[in-house]
């Protein structure tokens, strides 16, 4: 089955470059194309992937993707017609605020009926894209959101993509063939029935809970869970979600899922806090080394804000405030999570535009970063030029979500 296929990843940042690394890897007649911007951050990753190749990372051991499969592999914006017309599936990890950018893209090159798979935060991504479609383009094509529960982190400069924690899981309600695909890959990938599938994404709508305290308490994710105020923001805006989705009548999946609020007040009580504390300096002094050294994991929210990238906040808490608002559920944590987050992204958007004007003043780099022309650029919206704070929310849809 998996001969001749080609898979397109749109989006070539730490979950694209992982996935599609993976599947690269494993051959077995798979082509797998990953088209990416043309920025600055772009063109280095490319430039890295054909000088040494795409380094996949896990725990000190790497693999790597060599150069002369990345010099094919990579592609741009431009070759993004060319590799969507002979795609057999398509893997969407470019950010939720790039959907309308990347709906237009597929519209025009896409044939139909090849599924397209968003690996994305957030609820309903899969009938936004249906809605952004609209109608017969819509009606034509499979379109499925994975629930996708991976760490990861690029550094775009070195072609280098490393995975941390214990968390690697694509959970789909469809497209067996690939979700086989992707196993075989080394990319762990369940089909549930579309029912258990809503509850999953519930479930990761609460575990990116992580992602706000990770980003304003500046930890990683590990070190983070020993944060009493990190913890207890967590534990406050998962408690929000738990009404809201109460409120609903939906449930969350998998239980671990469901138990996270209720972790997250134990760590942030102090004396588990205190416990914890001492249990960990103690296996410090009887190993000579840090337990939480390996745990450097971080959220995509950091990736995002260390990039002078818009985050997708709204996407998250702000959703959680969008559905308390239309249930009369009170979410006062998330609203501050978000205000907290957007005061980061402003400040980290306008660091980094400072620091490429200064960059482009320098000889032979003019001010035409070319974006605006490719429609990836726009995709990726990794360029600064607008923020998901700034923009106005989308609706989040909960329906067809009524387990
Ligand atoms: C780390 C993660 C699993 C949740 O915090 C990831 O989904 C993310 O960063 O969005």
């Amino acid at each position: 089955m998996s001969c001749g296929d080609h898979v397109v990843v749109l989006g070539a940042g730490s979950i694209g470059c992982w996935v599609g690394g993976e599947l690269s890897l494993a051959g077995g007649g798979v082509r797998v194309s990953f088209l990416m911007r043309d920025s600055a951050t772009g063109r280095a990753l490319r430039a890295a992937v054909q000088s040494v190749g795409l380094t996949l990372e896990i725990a000190g051991r790497a693999r790597v993707l060599p150069p002369a499969a990345c010099a094919s592999a990579f592609a741009s914006a431009g070759e993004a017609p060319e590799r969507l017309r002979g795609a057999t599936y398509v893997l969407v990890a470019t950010k939720r605020h790039a959907n309308a950018a990347v709906a237009e893209l597929l519209a025009a090159h896409l044939p139909a009926r090849v599924p397209i798979v968003l690996l994305q935060n957030g609820l309903g991504a899969a009938d936004e894209m249906r809605a952004l479609l609209g109608g017969a383009a819509a009606a034509d094509r499979p379109i499925h959101q994975a629930v996708v529960t991976i760490s990861a982190t690029l550094a775009h400069a070195e072609g280098r993509v490393v995975r941390a924690g214990p968390l690697v899981e694509l959970v789909l309600d469809g497209v067996a063939p690939l979700a086989a695909l992707l196993g075989r890959a080394g990319v762990p990938t369940r089909i549930v029935p579309s029912e258990r599938h809503a509850c999953e994404l519930r479930g990761k709508l609460m575990l990116n809970m992580l992602n706000a305290p990770n980003a304003i308490f500046k930890k990683a994710l590990g070190p983070m869970l020993l944060d009493r105020d990190a913890c207890a923001l967590a534990a406050e805006t998962m408690a929000e979600l738990r009404a809201v989705f109460a409120t609903l009548g939906l449930r969350v999946e998998p239980r671990r899922m469901r138990a996270l609020p209720f972790v997250m007040r134990a760590l942030a009580w102090w004396p588990l806090n205190a416990l914890l504390r001492t249990l960990l300096a103690t296996l410090a002094l009887l190993s000579g080394r840090d337990p939480l050294a390996g745990s450097a994991a971080k959220s995509s929210t950091v990736e995002d804000l260390d990039a002078g990238r818009p985050t997708e906040i709204a996407f998250l808490n702000g959703a959680v405030v969008q559905l308390g608002e239309r249930v009369g559920v009170p979410t006062p944590a998330n609203a501050a999570a978000v205000r907290a987050v957007c005061a980061l992204e402003a400040e980290a958007i306008a660091r980094h535009a400072f620091a490429n004007s200064a960059k482009r003043e320098g000889p032979g780099e003019g001010r035409g970063e070319a974006r605006a022309a490719e429609p990836l650029a726009d995709a990726d919206a990794s360029d600064g030029s607008r923020t998901a704070c700034s923009q106005e929310q989308s609706r989040t849809p909960v329906d067809g979500d009524t387990t």
